[in-house]
């Protein structure tokens, strides 16, 4: 049948019900008419085989091993191995069984419980007599039993040879082996091993229970149950585990690294994942561990190179995790930081985001480069905006451009507001009014390469009558763009190689939706990247090694292969150098030619926009650090304590008074005097520390410290 056959039109023509009435007259004009069915829902017949194969996948009824080819070819492997090891094992059993056997003779031949039993009581010496009694009958009748089975094998074997002693040796020796079976959970002989126990764990699943021990992620007497069996996947071996009733998925990713160490691997060869939706929940744990280490092979390149354009609304291939699974990172619609240590990839990770923005030739790019070097010079061919360098004029540059880009994004929505909803159903830009020139709202990506130069421009600035510092104030305007323009279609890729507090306003830090975090000194960096606690969740970047260049952890705002509830995942970026970089840009030119959208400092003109400060000052309004910025009035500490709270804990409720005294370096009892008698009494607060403890500890409410600030600048 083909589509023609099932157009029907469902029109009630003046022919078809005369039609009904029966007359002649009325036959033909039914010829006439156009067949008439109604069928609003056709149903498409599912053949049996896929409904029995969808039913085999789901049916709790068929045992996992079984579900798919990989999985029964896992466990017809299992059953080959299981069948050679089966008589060593047997034996093993038997001999277990044997000394448990003794072991239990032993204790009742000597009375043992009813002589604990007196020890306990203190009147051993009482029933010293009769435990010598009961023991001496028992030994007795341990001898008549021995004789009467020495002289029953004697009589059977001389009557009927040794068919019937093997019968009862091999019926013993299963009685054995079934008393001495390996149990569920007995801990039993830990064994030794001569390798690494990585391949242990996937064919003796009691070595992997040891593991969970060892790392105490669950009880000495817990065990686990094992999901699926231990399979290779990709270069390496993966498991799913249930873990005990009340014990969480989550603490196991926090505590991964023990879980390694017990498994005898590196950490980055560990990779574990809570198994989420209808077939997970939060105790069930998908474990996968690599057979070595993923990240020191080649790395590969990106497949942005194989395709001759890009969507910039389709997420950008970034990298791929130690699984091989290719990693997409959304940018539209969001932000990025990328932070890192000199020479990670930071500028290679930053330029890899671009990369695909590039191929999209309806983006536009502004693209500052405060490293002054050559990594980003292709770019200057499709950029409406360009500069590189590190002078105060660079900073004012990138000032004015963002102000320039305030003023876009105002605009923005604007003209959004006035649109109608079919074409702009949200106060946001779809995909189709980015394309449109008449619109002229096109995706629009600023990336700025060591952003923390600009923001540590201490120049002096005079914005609306408030005197501050041009830092500050691209501090701010980076923080407005962060939070205003990513709907209005403008995306912030920002790249420092000083991840501090001091360096990225924590109200900048707290807009940017993406994170990426390449090697840093310490957890708190790595923090400060990825954001507060996550070093307690198992992310944290400073354990990663110095020789995995391009290896960093990424919290994506949005969904990535890993998994839309994977906060965030390590990711070795693909590798793009200088001449990769350059053929995208080339082609980045080429197709904007085509497009008519080469524009700015990409088609000649200047690269200094016009710009209104007064209308951006009063769109940013008296921010926060404006507002106190420099605070002269303010008696100290609490001046210092007020610029502290705004560089480093504008989003926290509560800053310990231990923090307090380190970073600004004062005496504790003098400061705690001198707060208190500025009106600032400390308090008693439960924190939860790097280590995931929760400690209670004394510090001052931000709230409250901003009241006593605001009421003695006032006075
Ligand atoms: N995905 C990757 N795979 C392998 N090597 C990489 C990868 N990304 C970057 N590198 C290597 O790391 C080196 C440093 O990269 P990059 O210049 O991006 O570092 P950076 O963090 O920007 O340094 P700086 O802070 O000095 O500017 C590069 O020369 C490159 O060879």
């Amino acid at each position: 049948m083909n589509g023609e056959d099932h157009e029907f039109v469902n029109v009630e023509t003046e022919g078809t019900s005369l039609a009904r009435a029966g007359t002649r007259q009325v036959e033909s004009s039914v010829l006439d008419g156009e067949l008439v069915e109604d069928l609003p829902h056709p149903t498409v017949p599912i053949p049996r085989w896929r409904r029995f194969v969808r039913w085999w996948r789901t049916s709790p009824r068929v045992p996992s091993s079984l579900k798919s080819r990989t999985l029964v070819a896992q466990a017809a492997k299992d059953a080959v191995v299981a069948l050679l090891w089966s008589p060593w094992r047997y034996l093993r059993a038997v001999v277990r069984g044997a000394l448990a056997a003794y072991r239990w003779w032993r204790k009742w031949v000597t009375v043992r419980d009813y002589r604990e039993a007196a020890e306990e009581a203190q009147k051993l010496a009482d029933r010293f007599t009769q435990i010598r009694e009961l023991s001496l009958f028992r030994w007795k009748v341990t001898g008549t039993v021995l004789a009467a089975v020495a002289l029953g094998v004697a009589v059977t074997a001389v009557l009927y040879g040794d068919g019937p002693l093997w019968i009862v040796g091999v019926g013993t020796s299963v009685a054995l082996a079934v008393l001495g079976r390996k149990k569920d959970g007995s801990p039993g002989r830990k064994p030794t091993l001569a390798g690494p126990r990585t391949l242990t764990w996937t064919m003796d699943s009691q070595v992997l229970v040891d593991a969970f021990r060892d790392a105490k992620l669950i009880g000495k007497d817990e065990v686990l149950r094992l999901v699926e069996r231990a399979r290779r996947v990709g270069a390496g071996w993966a498991v799913t585990v249930d873990l005990p009733a009340t014990r969480k998925a989550v603490d196991v990713i926090k505590h991964r690294e023990a879980l390694a160490s017990a498994l005898a691997v590196d950490e980055i060869q560990l990779i574990v994942e809570r198994v989420r939706g209808n077939g997970g929940h939060a105790g069930r744990v998908s474990m996968w561990v690599a057979d070595d280490d993923s990240y020191a092979a080649a790395p590969q390149r990106t497949p942005l190179l194989d395709v001759s354009r890009w969507d910039a609304w389709r997420p950008v291939p970034f990298g791929v995790d130690a699984r091989g699974r290719r990693i997409d990172l959304p940018l539209v619609w969001t932000s990025l930081l990328i932070g890192a240590i000199p020479r990670q990839g930071k500028t290679f990770a930053a330029r890899l985001a671009a990369a695909g923005l590039i191929l999209d030739p309806h983006t536009r790019l502004y693209v500052a480069d405060f490293k002054a070097g050559k990594d980003w010079v292709a770019a200057e061919r499709v950029a409406h905006r360009f500069l590189s360098g590190d002078d105060a004029d660079d900073v004012l540059a990138l000032r004015d451009w963002l102000v320039e880009l305030v003023a876009e994004v105002q605009g923005r929505y604007r003209r959004m507001r006035e649109l109608d909803d079919e074409t702009c159903p949200e106060s946001k830009i779809t995909p189709a009014m980015s394309r449109d020139p008449a619109l002229d709202m096109p995706v629009t990506a600023l990336v700025i390469d060591e952003v923390q130069v600009p923001l540590e421009d201490r120049t002096p600035i005079d914005v609306k009558g408030k005197k501050t510092t041009t830092g500050e104030y691209i501090g701010e305007l980076l923080t407005w763009l962060a939070k205003k323009a990513p709907a209005a279609g403008v995306v912030l890729i920002l790249a420092t190689q000083r991840p501090d507090s001091k360096t990225i306003p924590s109200g900048l830090r707290a807009v940017l939706g993406s994170r990426f975090a390449l090697r840093v000194m310490d957890w708190r960096d790595s923090n400060i990247v990825l954001g507060e606690q996550m070093n307690t969740r198992g992310y944290d970047s400073s354990r990663l090694l110095p020789s995995h260049k391009g290896v960093g952890i990424l919290r994506p705002d949005g969904e990535t292969e890993a998994g839309a509830d994977t906060i965030a995942v390590t990711v070795r970026t693909y590798y793009m150098p200088g001449e990769d970089w350059q053929n995208v840009c080339r082609q980045g030119r080429a197709l904007r030619e085509a497009a008519s959208t080469v524009t700015g400092h990409a088609a000649g003109e200047a690269s200094t926009p016009r710009i209104d400060h007064a209308a951006v000052a009063k769109a940013l309004g008296s921010g926060p650090s404006i507002a106190t910025a420099g605070a002269p009035h303010l008696p100290e500490p609490l001046a210092a304590v007020v610029e502290y709270l705004d560089a480093n804990a504008a989003d926290r409720e509560f800053v310990p008074t231990s923090e307090l005294v380190e970073a600004l370096d004062v005496e504790p009892n003098a400061f705690g005097r001198q707060m208190s008698d500025l009106g600032c009494s400390s308090q008693r607060r439960r924190v939860t520390a790097e280590d995931g403890d929760v400690r209670q500890v004394r510090g001052y409410l931000v709230a409250e410290v901003r009241t006593a600030a605001d009421s003695l600048s006032e006075s």
